[in-house]
C-alpha cells in the first residue's frame, strides 16, 4: 500500500515514525508519471529501504506564458502507478501547503543554471533549486534519484547540494525512451500525431552527431550543425537550442575532449517544446 500524506504534517509524522536505521529514497515529480518515472522509482528502491515519491505541480519554475494551467495531473492514474511500483508513500501536497506566504526567499544557482533551458526559461531552475531544498528539507531522504533526462535540471541540483552542503545523495536514472527513440515525457501527449511522428527526430539528431563524433569529427561547432541539419528534415521542428557542451559545467567548448561533451537538444513542435540530450565521449 502506498501511504498518500497530503500535506506537510502528515509527511512530518510519517517521516519522525521511521525507523532510524531505514535509509530513505525519493523521486520528486510533477506528476503525469510514465516509464521514465517509475524507472526512477526501481533506481531509489535499489538504492534505500523505504522510497517517497512526491507529485507537485510547481508553480515557481513556470514562466507566465508556459504550460501551468494545462499540465496535465492524472492524480488516481499516477497513484495506481506508484502502487504498481512498490513506492512506500507519496508526497502530495497542495500550492498553499507549500508556499502559505508565497515565496520570498529563493535558492539561486548562478553557474551551470546560466545557458540551454536555464537561457530559455528565465527563472526556471531558482523554481527548481528553491522546491528542491524545501522537498529535502521536508523529506529528509538519504538518496535523491532525478532522470537524465533534464541533464541540465541534475547538474544544477548536484551543484546547490554541493555548495549548500545537503545531505543527499543525489543519483541520476538513464533517459528512457519509446521503440522510435523519443524520450519519454510528460509533454509528449500534448503532440498531435503530425508532429508525433515527427518528434523521433530529436533522438535520432543526438545519434547522428554521436555518429559523426566517433567518425572522427570533434569540432563542437560542426557536430551541432550536424544535429540541425536532421531536425531541418522535418518543417514541424523548430530548434530553439542545438548545443555542444562540457558535461559538467555545460559551459561552451570548441572542441570534443577527454571529459567528452553533452549533446543538448530543445525544439518546439507545434507548442509542444521538448528536450534530450546524449553524453558522449566521456570515459566515465
Ligand atoms: N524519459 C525519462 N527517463 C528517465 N527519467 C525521466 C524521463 N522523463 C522524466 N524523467 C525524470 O522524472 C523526474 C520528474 O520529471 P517530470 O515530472 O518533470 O517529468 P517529465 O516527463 O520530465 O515532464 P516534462 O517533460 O513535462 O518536464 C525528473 O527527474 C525527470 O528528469
Ligand atoms: C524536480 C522537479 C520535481 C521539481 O519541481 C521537477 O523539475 C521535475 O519534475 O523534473
Ligand atoms: N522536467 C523538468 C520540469 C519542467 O520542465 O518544468
Amino acid at each position: 500500500m502506498t501511504v498518500i500524506l497530503r500535506d506537510k504534517a502528515s509527511l512530518r509524522a510519517w517521516r519522525a515514525a521511521l525507523p532510524l536505521g531505514k535509509r530513505l529514497g525519493f523521486v520528486p515529480t510533477m506528476g503525469a508519471l510514465h516509464e521514465g518515472h517509475i524507472s526512477l522509482m526501481h533506481q531509489a528502491r535499489e538504492a534505500a529501504d523505504v522510497v517517497i515519491a512526491s507529485i507537485f505541480v510547481n508553480p515557481l519554475q513556470f514562466g507566465p506564458n508556459e504550460d501551468l494551467s494545462r499540465y496535465p495531473r492524472p492524480i488516481e492514474a499516477d497513484i495506481a502507478k506508484l502502487e504498481a511500483a512498490g513506492v512506500d508513500a507519496l508526497f502530495l501536497p497542495t500550492v498553499e501547503d507549500m508556499y502559505p506566504t508565497g515565496a520570498s526567499t529563493l535558492v539561486e544557482e548562478s553557474m551551470v543554471s546560466g545557458p540551454l533551458c536555464g537561457a530559455m526559461r528565465p527563472g526556471h531552475f531558482t523554481g527548481v533549486t528553491t522546491v528542491v531544498l524545501k522537498l529535502f528539507n521536508m523529506v529528509q531522504p538519504h538518496v535523491a534519484v532525478f532522470g537524465q533526462k533534464d541533464a541540465q535540471q541534475c547538474a544544477v541540483i548536484e551543484r546547490m547540494v554541493r555548495d549548500f552542503d545537503v545531505p543527499v545523495e543525489i543519483r541520476r536514472g538513464p533517459i528512457v525512451r519509446e521503440a522510435d527513440g523519443l524520450a519519454l515525457s510528460s509533454r509528449n501527449i500534448y503532440l498531435s500525431p503530425e508532429d508525433r511522428a515527427a518528434a523521433p527526430l530529436i533522438h535520432q539528431s543526438l545519434r547522428a552527431v554521436e555518429a559523426a563524433y566517433r567518425g572522427g569529427e570533434h569540432d563542437a561547432a560542426r557536430l551541432a550543425e550536424v544535429g540541425k541539419a536532421v531536425l531541418a528534415q522535418s518543417d514541424r521542428i523548430r530548434v530553439q537550442y542545438w548545443e555542444v557542451r562540457d558535461p559538467e559545467s555545460l559551459g561552451a567548448i570548441t572542441t570534443v575532449g577527454a571529459r567528452g561533451a553533452l549533446l543538448a537538444v530543445a525544439a518546439h513542435l507545434g507548442t509542444t517544446r521538448l528536450i534530450d540530450n546524449l553524453v558522449i565521449g566521456a570515459e566515465v
